[in-house]
């Protein structure tokens, strides 16, 4: 596992706006998450600038009053690098890096680096790289030249220099055969996916960092690479499990994020085909996020963009040892809505009603509820193979622990 005294951390400012449609409280929220991305790929941060605007500016993303702050911290304090909370034009890249002369590197460019980063197989490596060509691409005029010298660490990871400055023929070329070589893979993985035979498929989803991999373990009682930082699991891991006597198969896969980069869902396509090809999907939540409800509906939104919405989908909600109920003003206690999002209790609640029952309270940690989950799951997974095997009256009888 990676401690924090294991590397060299880099210093980082973080850039975010507060936009019409972002009030303070979400722009706090947005850059805590890129503090923790950054904190992933290997950076420190030093100081975050946020600036209210209407809108970003189309040259420097923020003002060139605030960016001529920016500038003078960065100068002061040696920052290595500045992330600005969003994608930005290969045009403001280049704006910006002139001013800061620091590396600037998107929220985009940063979950890439992250999955380069923690690309173990080869197979994950060819969809991370073609990623990377993707989005570097329309960026490639000019880009970078004059930080030769400052190469290396967030953002850098992945193509090499001499790839990034060559033309852009070679870097089509590059983009179609990392294709051909993914569709080969995906052509093999298809067949093992058809091997698999008659067993019911549940795909473990959900937002980065939720306990996915966690969950797996302790269903399995495996041991899957689970950590502290977001993406730790890039690979889909399948694993056969079995609750009372029925088997089937869980797949843990990769965890998805607000604006996950479209080049990652696209390249990342066949991994998610274990979510799409699955009967059942368990999508697990981090209850004891302030923002969960938020990463609920990211996760449904990337669903929808590979759609599979209408997947029969179990609730887990994961860390309830974890959740510390929001404290509100006994003035804001007047809407029946804020009063129910008062305590866990509430939340089961309002959640069991918008589920139809299809969801569950856990920690995956210490194990509450869990024998509840595993019934649950296994009444599901009973269910499907009841229908699609109507004739094949198998060993379920009675669910037992
Ligand atoms: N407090 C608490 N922490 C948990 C619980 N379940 C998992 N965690 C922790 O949450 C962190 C993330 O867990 P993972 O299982 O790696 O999460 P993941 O969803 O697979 O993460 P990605 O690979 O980023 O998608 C780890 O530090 C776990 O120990 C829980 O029930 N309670």
């Amino acid at each position: 596992m990676l401690e924090k005294t294991d590397i060299e951390y880099e210093k980082t400012i973080l850039i975010g706006l507060i936009t019409k449609d972002q009030d303070e409280d979400k722009s706090k929220e947005y850059l805590d998450e890129l503090e923790f991305l950054a904190y992933t790929a290997g950076g420190e941060v030093l100081k975050r600038f946020v600036q209210k605007m209407q809108m970003p500016n189309p040259k420097t993303f923020i003002g060139s009053g605030k960016m001529d702050e920016v500038r003078v911290f960065v100068e002061e304090n040696e920052v290595g690098t500045a992330i600005f909370d969003d994608e930005l034009s290969p045009a403001q890249q280049k704006n910006i890096e002139k001013i800061l002369r620091c590396k600037i590197i998107d929220r985009t460019n940063l979950i890439l680096d992250i999955f380069a980063q923690r690309a173990q197989t080869s197979y994950a490596r060819t969809q991370v790289e073609l990623a990377q060509y993707e989005y570097l691409l329309p960026r490639l005029a000019g880009m970078w030249t004059h930080l030769e010298r400052q190469r290396g660490g967030i953002g850098m990871r992945g193509p090499g220099e001499t790839e990034i400055e060559t033309d852009r023929r070679i870097v089509r070329d590059r983009i179609s055969l990392l294709k051909k070589k993914l569709e080969k893979i995906d052509r093999q993985m298809e067949v093992q996916r058809g091997n698999r035979g008659a067993l019911v498929r549940v795909a473990l989803v959900g937002y980065t960092n939720v306990g996915k991999s966690t969950l797996m373990n302790v269903l399995s009682k495996s041991d899957v690479f689970a950590e502290n930082k977001l993406f730790a699991t890039l690979d889909t891991t399948v694993r056969k499990v079995v609750i009372g006597n029925l088997p089937f198969l869980l797949s843990d896969t990769v965890g998805f994020i607000r604006k996950l980069p479209t080049q990652l869902v696209e390249s990342f396509k066949s991994t998610l085909d274990e979510v799409r090809e699955a009967d059942l999907l368990l999508h697990v939540v981090d209850i004891s996020h302030p923002s969960f409800e938020d990463h609920i509906a990211s996760v449904q939104n990337i669903l929808n963009e590979i759609d599979h919405k209408d997947k029969p989908t179990l609730m887990v909600f994961n860390k309830i040892d974890a959740y510390e109920p929001e404290v509100i003003d006994e003035d804001d206690l007047v809407t029946e809505k804020t009063k129910a999002h008062y305590t866990l209790q509430e939340w089961k609640k309002t959640w069991m009603n918008t589920t139809n029952g299809d969801a569950i309270f856990i920690s995956a940690i210490n194990k509450e509820n869990f024998e509840a989950f595993r019934k649950m799951v296994y009444e599901k997974v009973k269910e499907i193979h009841i229908t699609r095997f109507p004739y094949n009256h198998f060993l379920y009888d009675e669910y037992t622990e």
